[in-house]
């Protein structure tokens, strides 16, 4: 029976990084009914400690081997900034969906947007490597999904709907705001190390940032400030804030701060 008869498609998944966040979400994919977790894989052994904690079937050691595996319909790329493009791309060509937790990706090109002078990325991550991804996408006709998962917020969406029925009006100012408790610093943590896509604007920047091509389109601001703070007495402080013609923007990042955003409209 197919799908179009009422029998539901069913989502064979393979995750590859065997951290933090995939354990959050093989947990969540777990408790779908149209999703299977079938494999995970890592750099070393952990994917077996992984496998065997969340009864998955396969383990493998080395992402090629889950990238090949033909039961695999959808990839979860949960490993760190750095590594994402090669790994969305191997796994793209390879013919899988993916959903990735590439925030820098999106963020580099709407950065990039701003920037008279382009620099080049700690991370290697900007628009150029963006436009990659979704070119190899297109190419292999799969679907390629980032994990910025405050979009689908019921609030958001619920704004989104008011907002295309005209019932907000013009948009003129966009403020938000988006913060964590974050691990204390240490020099292991990707959390706390540039290179591995640390710090407030690198890792939690694209929470505010996604907003803006999300509720303004093509009428982006003009220009962009961005300014971090890390040291002994203000390592918690961080200051974003875009402004244009009729726009502006800012991220606050304090401690415990609730994340939320709001809008202005002309009358
Ligand atoms: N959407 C969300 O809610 C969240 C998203 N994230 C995003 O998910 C990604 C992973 O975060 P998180 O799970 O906290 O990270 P972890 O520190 O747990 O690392 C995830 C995996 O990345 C690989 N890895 C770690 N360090 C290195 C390194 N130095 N070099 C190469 N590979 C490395 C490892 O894979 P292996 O197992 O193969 O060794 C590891 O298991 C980040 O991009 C982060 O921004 C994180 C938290 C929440
Ligand atoms: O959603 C998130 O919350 C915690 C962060 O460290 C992570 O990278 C981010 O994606």
């Amino acid at each position: 029976m197919s799908a179009s008869q009422g029998q539901k498609k069913i989502y064979r998944w393979g995750i590859i990084g065997c951290g933090k966040i995939s354990n959050d979400f093989a947990l969540n994919l777990l408790k779908h009914d149209q999703c299977r977790l079938v494999a995970c894989a890592s750099r070393d052994q952990s994917a077996e400690e992984f496998a065997k904690k969340l009864g998955v079937k396969k383990a493998y050691r080395g992402y090629e081997n889950l990238f090949a595996d033909e039961e695999i319909d959808c990839v979860y790329v949960g490993t760190i900034h750095p590594t994402h493009k090669e790994n969305v791309i191997k796994a793209l060509k390879a013919g899988k969906h993916v959903v990735v937790e590439e925030k820098e990706c999106d963020k580099e090109s709407i950065l990039n947007k701003y920037k008279k002078k382009k620099k080049r990325n700690q991370l290697g991550m900007n628009s150029k490597e963006m436009k990659e991804c979704i070119a190899a996408a297109r190419e292999n006709k799969r679907y390629l999904l980032e994990g910025v998962w405050t979009r689908f917020f019921p609030a958001v969406q619920q704004s989104r709907e008011w907002f295309n029925e005209g019932v907000i009006g013009e948009l003129v100012c966009f403020e938000g705001n988006f913060g964590v408790q974050m691990e204390s610093p240490s020099a292991t943590s990707r959390l706390w190390t540039n290179h591995l896509g640390g710090g407030a604007l690198l890792d939690l920047g694209i929470y505010t940032l996604h907003h803006l091509p999300l509720w303004f389109g093509e009428r982006y601001p003009t220009r962009i400030v961005a300014a971090g703070l890390v040291g002994k007495k203000k390592k918690k402080i961080k200051i974003f804030r875009i402004c244009g013609k009729h726009t502006f923007f800012s991220k606050k990042k304090k401690k415990n701060s609730q994340d939320f955003c709001h809008f202005a409209k002309i009358d």
